[in-house]
């Protein structure tokens, strides 16, 4: 069965003031590990302090990024190797702003995914579309070339340490609708499909895959009840402590409920 994973992407918000006092208030607010996982992603900056303020909880400090080198002349970039050193298990690696903004190629987000692994992190691989969503065979074309360039050269044995985000640009950020919840299980069932062409059905059942994309505390039932919908990647509505901690809840219930009966 695959666990919900909530993970809030604060990208390039917040003081490291503002950080600490978020952490400090839901730390001792969440459900259990077993039931539902939950994960902030953070600034570099915040990393350690906010390492050190959750250990023993069930808030997991993730990395927004990391290079593809252990070591080197790489001016203002961030080991993977450090990141491990600090205790990060996790970091989300080929977001569409990384890709857009930083002109980071299918190439780079591919080495970065072996560093990761090689240092011993998890990424999140980010699968982008740029296209709008009436080209459908466009669509496709985009999704399937992204999964597969981004994981090539991972191995089976590697592909449980990878959790993947299915992340249209065209629903991120403010002034944008959401993916409906059947073009974002789309998305996703789609990411699946070429895991499954990859590494064989009963290996792609076992991956997570995420949506992101104006995820709200509205539409994130409608997203979490999709069939290969296995949690979401937050960005705005994560800023704000209670209104994360109120979509934890959420996912928490949808937990509760499928212990009954759905075969996610
Ligand atoms: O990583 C998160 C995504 O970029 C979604 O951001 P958003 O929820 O602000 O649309």
């Amino acid at each position: 069965m695959r666990k919900p994973l909530i993970v809030g992407n604060w990208k390039m918000y917040k003081t490291i003031t503002e950080a600490v006092a978020y952490v400090d208030r839901i730390k001792a607010q969440l459900p259990p590990a077993d039931q539902v996982e939950v994960e902030l992603a953070v600034p570099t900056l915040f990393l350690q302090s906010l390492v050190e303020r959750t250990r023993g909880t069930n808030l997991k400090i993730a990395a927004e990024n990391c290079f593809y080198q252990d070591e080197g002349a790489f001016t203002g970039e961030t080991s993977p190797v450090a990141l491990r050193e600090l205790g990060i298990k996790h970091v989300i690696l080929g977001h569409s702003e990384r890709r857009r903004l930083f002109y980071e190629s299918d190439a780079v987000v591919n080495q970065k995914v072996h560093a990761a692994l090689q240092a011993g992190i998890c990424p999140l691989l980010c699968v982008d579309e740029t296209m709008k969503r009436q080209v459908q065979g466009d669509r496709v074309q985009w999704v399937v070339s992204q999964v597969l360039t981004g994981l090539a050269g991972v191995t089976a044995a590697q592909l449980p340490r990878v959790t993947l985000a299915y992340e249209p640009s065209w629903a991120i950020g403010a002034g944008k609708a959401a993916a409906t919840p059947s073009e974002a299980n789309e998305g996703c069932y789609l990411i699946r499909q070429t895991l499954a062409r990859l590494y064989g059905e009963s290996a792609a059942a076992r991956v997570r895959i995420l949506y992101g994309g104006s995820v709200n505390q509205t539409n994130l039932p409608a997203l979490l009840a999709q069939s290969d919908i296995d949690g979401v990647l937050i960005g705005r509505a994560s800023l704000d402590p209670a209104v994360f901690l109120q979509m934890v809840a959420v996912a928490q219930q949808i937990m509760n409920g499928n212990d009954e009966g759905s075969s996610k």
